[in-house]
C-alpha cells in the first residue's frame, strides 16, 4: 500500500535552554548544516556555539511559543491532518531534528500496511542543509530499519506553476489592504560555500547571479538560483513592478560569508532610500516558525522602524491554508494514481 511522509525541520520540545540545547546539538552537528570536518565541528558547535546559544534561542522561542506547542510543529500537524482528509492513503509527519523522528513516522506508516512511501520534504527549494539532509536521513532510516519499503521523493517545487499561483494568491491577499514601497522576499540564508559544494559541475555557480541565465544542471541544486527564480515567477504572475520587489537572505550565523544581501541590512537601508512602507514575505518556509514569527515579524519590524520605517507588514507563510492543502492533496493523489510528480 502507498503512503505519504511529510518532513519538516523540527523544534525543541519546549522553549527552555534545557530542551533547546539537545535540539541545537543534533541540528548543528549535522554535517550538511555545519559542513566542516567532525573534529572542528565538535569544537565549533559544542565548545563555542552551544555554550551561549541555547539560552538566547530559548528566549526567542518563548516569545513565539503557542499554548499547543511550537508553531512550526503545530502548523505542520494541522496541515498533515487536513491533507489526510483528502486522500485514501495513510499520511505521517516526521521532523529532521528533535523528538518527532522520521523513524517513528515511517513506523507509523508501516503499522498501517504501507510499503511504498512518497517522501515530501516540506521545503520549496533544494539546499543541502534543508531538503538534502531530509532525503538522506529518511533514506538511512529506510535502509537501516525498513528495507522492504520503496521510497520516492517529491522534487523541490519552487517553480511549479500551481505552487507559484497559490503563493502569489496569498501574497496578493496580504497586500490587499497594504500599500507598499517595497516588497521584500526574505529567504533563509546559507553560507556561500554551500552553493559551490552543491554545484555538480563545480564551475557553474558564481554566487553573484551572473550564471543564472545560462541553463545548467547546477540549477537543480542551486538554492540561490531557485530563490531568485521563485521571486521572478511570483513577480511576473502578479504583474508587480520590478523596482518594488527584491530578495534578501536572513538568519545567518557568524563566520563565513553567507548569501547576500542580508535581510537585516535591507531593513536599515530601505527607510534611508525613502522606502517607508515595507511588506515582507518569507517563502523559504511553508510554515511560520521562529525565523518568521520572531526574526521577521518582531525583530525585523523593530529594526525597520528604528531606521525610520513607518509601516511594516509580514505576510504569513502558506501554513494550513485551504489552497495549499488542496494542492498538496492533488500532488499526492496524482502520485498514488499515476506515479506522476510535479517538477
Ligand atoms: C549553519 C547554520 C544553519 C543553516 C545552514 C540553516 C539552513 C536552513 N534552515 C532552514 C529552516 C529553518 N531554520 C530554523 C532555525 C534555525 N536555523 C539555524 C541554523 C541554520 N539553518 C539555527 C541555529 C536555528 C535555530 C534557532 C536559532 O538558534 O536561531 C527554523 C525554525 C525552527 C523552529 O523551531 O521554528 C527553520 C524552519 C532552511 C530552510 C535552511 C536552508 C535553506
Ligand atoms: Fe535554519
Ligand atoms: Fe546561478
Amino acid at each position: 500500500m502507498k503512503g505519504v511522509l511529510f518532513v519538516n525541520l523540527g523544534s525543541p520540545d519546549s522553549p527552555t535552554a534545557k530542551d533547546v540545547k539537545p535540539y541545537l546539538d543534533e541540528f548543528l552537528m549535522d554535517g550538511r548544516v555545519i559542513d566542516v570536518p567532525i573534529i572542528l565541528r565538535n569544537i565549533l558547535v559544542r565548545g563555542i556555539i552551544l555554550q551561549t546559544r541555547p539560552k538566547k534561542s530559548a528566549q526567542a522561542y518563548k516569545k513565539i511559543w503557542w499554548e499547543e506547542g511550537s508553531p512550526l510543529i503545530v502548523i505542520s500537524e494541522r496541515f498533515t491532518e487536513k491533507v489526510k482528509k483528502q486522500t485514501k492513503m495513510p499520511v505521517a509527519l516526521g521532523m529532521r531534528y528533535g523528538s518527532m523522528t522520521t523513524k517513528k513516522a515511517l513506523q507509523e506508516l508501516k503499522d498501517q500496511g504501507v510499503d511504498e512511501v512518497l517522501l515530501v520534504p516540506l521545503y520549496p527549494h533544494y539546499a543541502m542543509s534543508s531538503y538534502e539532509t531530509v532525503v538522506v536521513k529518511v533514506m538511512e532510516d529506510q535502509q537501516n530499519y525498513f528495507p522492504e519499503m520503496k521510497l520516492t521523493t517529491l522534487p523541490a517545487f519552487y517553480k511549479n506553476p500551481d505552487y507559484i499561483k497559490v503563493l502569489s494568491d496569498s501574497i496578493a491577499e496580504g497586500l490587499k489592504d497594504f500599500e507598499y514601497d517595497q516588497l521584500l522576499f526574505s529567504y533563509h540564508g546559507i553560507p556561500e560555500r554551500h552553493i559551490r559544494k552543491s554545484d555538480p559541475t563545480k564551475f557553474h555557480c558564481k554566487i553573484d547571479g551572473s550564471c543564472c541565465q545560462i541553463n545548467s544542471v547546477a540549477h537543480h541544486t542551486c538554492y540561490r538560483h531557485q530563490c531568485y527564480e521563485m521571486t521572478k515567477l511570483v513577480r511576473e504572475h502578479l504583474g508587480l513592478p520590478e523596482n518594488k520587489v527584491s530578495v534578501s537572505f536572513q538568519s545567518r550565523l557568524a563566520g563565513d560569508p553567507w548569501l547576500k544581501p542580508y535581510t537585516d541590512y535591507e531593513f536599515e537601508r530601505f527607510p534611508k532610500e525613502g522606502k517607508r512602507r515595507l511588506a515582507v514575505i518569507t517563502p523559504a518556509f511553508v510554515a511560520d516558525c521562529l525565523e518568521t514569527l520572531e526574526e521577521i515579524a518582531m525583530e525585523g519590524k523593530e529594526q525597520f522602524e528604528e531606521g525610520g520605517g513607518e509601516h511594516y507588514k509580514h505576510i504569513p507563510c502558506l501554513n494550513d491554508s485551504p489552497d495549499w492543502v488542496n494542492l498538496m492533496a492533488q500532488w499526492v493523489n496524482e502520485w498514488e494514481a499515476t506515479e506522476t510528480l510535479p517538477l
